[in-house]
């Protein structure tokens, strides 16, 4: 590679200050702008409804943008492209035909010009050629230069020719392999770094899928898939970032650690829209405390699960063992199991959830009894037919729903249920274990069982999904005082929006000089009512889209993504496709890393109840991560894990061989040179999912195979973790 010449640093950095006087100035502007807003209405006393409304929302959009802004300001520009086309904005070295695209973080325009493209935000479509250029396809991209960067200082650039009258020129078809081999040398940090600098071309293709449906990744370790994810959620709030905004992004993760690991990537994932998540908290409010064996994950994983709780549910409609009696006034009434099973059956074949089938129950138990007494008050003495009307017998029926005694034995029958209220009873009787589980082995129902008081677990989270399908809302009952209280809250919202509107009509001036705020001013004052008004206020949800599809059970993603999916069990899986009934998900993952022994083995069958065949794959084969040396004794697990398996390729050598030590050598008397170290045993294998590290110190492999009936994929995890060296304390399990 030719040293790049000082001139050329010098003028890229007069262009780099140029962005960022740019930048600086709309900081300025958002913060002036915001001084405004704070300073225009006093939150503490808001006379005017509408008026903070809007200030809520430009003041939260405002510090979105600051935050943006802010976080932009690192590594702005990192890139620039040369490119043969029509339509030229910003002609290089005076070349009308060649037009010259910086490439970013964020867009940025010159407003006195035009607004002209100073800067491309990454994702923007002219963006593209930076990423899928090649000497074999060069996209019409002459060269390709990486810029890097120290705060806002231009320290270096990388330049590829890719075609063109220079090609073949001595820096040619290297730059992109510099950054890239820079990237992945880096020493690692504890957080995941963003690639948006070196994206590859089959990671692009992944990361800007316009197709809807399903796309499954599949990659084995390193290959950047957790990365490619998490560009993909990036780019496509900013392609359909009206549609994702109101819907939100879900990313499901497989533990916490790994979730803090990548919540900084990109800015774009604090945004609003985005709820980051492991399986075992997605059933809102509820949070795993308690761990599990492996087995009764398993179990609790299992499709069976489907079976074991509807029958559960089942066992709460209970038939009497001996006939009751209800009085009505001076008249007995007989309850006995026919007439309960009857309303059963009604209730049941409606195939409603419990709760919402419960309301048929008891219309039906009512009747019957309803009837009983007809029979009885309206018998005609002369042997005629009953005296009573339909009218009547309608009456004694709402008279007998109102009865205590009867809705006492409807919520004896059929009571009302909650998914918390089943599973906790469920999995702490045993009783109630054999009920339910009654075509199961005595080892599936000791899995099931725990203690009454053992905290929630985190396959508990599918299964109160489930039971929430099988159960329904439970029944809301207002009483009179909370419909006082509604009543009066509503009244007052009324008054407001009427005072809203008093004063917005009288103001004919303002002082936001925004088109669209005064269209909305303009709305409001003119042709909404005051109720309407106050109807929308109440609708009006001052939470996120985050926080409100965090706390909805049924909230309907706008997209799915799920890392490490090949984790997820039959149960999981359900839950996670309830969350998208538009089935617009990328799947990401490596069936050889599965650890959970309910974990898949392969796409087709985890995938095959919910979008039958119907989904993409897409293979990434490039190893970023880990080097050729460790890679060497990481295929070899991966032979015994699956001896038909294709190992991704890794590019990259570190010099260094893995080193194998004595099995009783102490861990902490290693000492590395600078980076994160971590010392990976039986104990902690499972917490390593996802993560990497500088130097890897592998304790006991034979422990760590045997641990597990997954033992050979945690062991392969475990290697795979390191991007500089790896050292083996104990033998390797003999089968390597
Ligand atoms: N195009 C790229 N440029 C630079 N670094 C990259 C690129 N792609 C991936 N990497 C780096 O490779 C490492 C592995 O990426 P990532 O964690 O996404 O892989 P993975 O496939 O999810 O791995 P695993 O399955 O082992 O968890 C990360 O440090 C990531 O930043």
């Amino acid at each position: 590679m030719g040293k790049p010449d000082s001139a050329e640093i010098r003028a890229e950095q007069a262009y780099v200050d140029g962005l960022f006087a740019r930048l600086d100035a709309e900081v300025r502007r958002a913060n002036e702008r915001l001084a405004v807003v704070q300073a225009e209405v006093d939150p503490a006393n808001p006379d005017n409804v509408d008026a903070l409304m809007r200030r809520e929302t430009e003041y939260h959009s405002l510090n979105s943008k600051l935050d943006r802004l802010n976080l932009a300001q690192l590594g702005l520009v990192f890139g620039r492209i040369d490119i043969e086309t029509e339509e030229v904005e910003n002609p290089a070295d005076g070349d009308e035909s060649v037009d010259r695209r910086y490439i970013g973080r964020m867009g940025l325009d010159d407003r006195e010009d035009n607004y002209r493209t100073l800067l491309l935000d990454w994702r923007a479509p002219m963006a593209r050629p930076f990423y899928l250029a090649t000497t074999a396809q060069p996209e019409g991209v002459r060269t390709r230069r990486h810029i890097r960067t120290r705060g806002r200082t231009v320290t270096g650039v990388d330049d590829e020719v890719l075609s063109g009258a220079d090609i073949g020129d001595d820096r040619g078809g290297v730059g992109s392999e510099v950054a890239l081999h820079r990237a992945m040398n880096a020493a690692r940090t504890g957080h995941m770094r963003s690639i948006v600098e070196t994206i590859q071309r089959e990671q692009d293709a992944i990361i800007r899928d316009p197709n809807r449906g399903v796309m499954v990744v599949n990659g084995g370790p390193g290959t950047g898939k957790t990365a490619v994810a998490l560009h993909r959620v990036a780019y496509l709030l900013y392609t359909y970032r009206e549609r994702l905004s109101s819907t939100g992004v879900l990313i499901v993760g497989p533990n916490a650690t790994f979730l803090d690991y990548i919540s900084r990537v990109l800015p774009e994932l604090g945004e609003t829209g985005v709820v980051l998540s492991t399986v075992g908290e997605m059933y809102p409010g509820i949070s795993p405390t308690a761990e599990e064996s492996l087995l009764s994950r398993e179990v609790k994983g299992s499709a069976e699960m489907v079976t074991i709780l509807t029958q559960a549910v089942r066992d709460y409609q209970v038939l009497p063992t001996r006939a009751r009696t209800v009085r009505s006034g001076s008249i007995e009434l007989r309850v006995d199991a026919a007439m309960v099973k009857a309303a059963r059956t009604r209730a049941r074949r409606s195939r409603k959830p419990h709760n919402v089938a419960r309301r048929l129950f008891a219309e039906h138990l009512i009747d019957q009894l309803a009837h009983q007494l007809a029979e009885r008050i309206g018998a005609d003495p002369l042997g005629g037919d009953n005296l009573l009307s339909g009218a009547d017998v309608d009456q004694l029926h709402d008279d007998l729903a109102e009865e205590d005694q009867v809705n006492a034995l409807i919520d004896e029958f059929f009571p009302v249920l909650t998914p918390t209220g089943v599973l906790a009873a469920l999995l702490s009787d045993k009783d109630a274990i054999a009920s339910a589980a009654a075509g199961y082995d005595e080892d599936t129902h000791a899995a099931l069982y725990r203690p009454e008081g053992t905290g929630w677990q985190a396959s508990d989270a599918a299964l109160l999904d489930e039971l929430r399908e099988l159960i329904g809302d439970a029944p809301t009952t207002v009483t009179e005082e909370e419909g006082d209280e509604a009543r009066a809250a509503w009244r007052q919202e009324l008054e407001d929006a009427e005072n809203a509107i008093d004063i917005l009509s009288s103001s004919d001036s303002t002082d936001n000089d925004d088109d669209l705020f005064e269209a909305e001013i303009l709305s409001a004052a003119d042709v909404i009512d005051a109720e309407t008004l106050a109807r929308r206020q109440e609708v009006r949800d001052q939470r996120s889209t985050a926080q409100r599809a965090r706390e909805d059970h049924d909230w309907a993603y706008g997209h799915v993504i799920v890392d490490e999916a090949q984790e997820l069990t039959p149960m999981e899986w359900r839950m996670v496709f309830r969350r998208s009934p538009a089935r617009w998900m990328t799947l990401v993952g490596d069936t050889a890393q599965t650890s959970s022994p309910a974990g898949i083995e392969s796409w087709e069958e985890a995938l095959a109840d919910f979008v039958g065949t119907r989904f993409r794959l897409h293979e990434l084969t490039v190893n970023y991560r880990t080097p050729v040396e460790i890679m060497q004794v990481a295929n070899r697990i991966l032979a015994v894990i699956d001896p038909e398996a294709a190992p991704a390729e890794a590019i990259r050598e570190s010099g260094r061989e893995v080193n194998y030590l004595p099995e009783d050598t102490d861990p902490a008397t290693l000492s590395f040179d600078e980076g994160l170290v971590k010392v990976i045993d039986a104990s902690n294998v499972a917490e390593i999912k996802g993560l990497e590290f500088d130097h890897v110190v592998v304790v006991r492999p034979t422990e760590i195979v045997e641990a597990s009936p997954q033992g050979w994929q945690d062991l392969y995890v475990a290697v795979t973790r390191a991007t500089q060296s790896l050292t083996v304390i104990g033998p390797l399990p003999d089968a390597v």
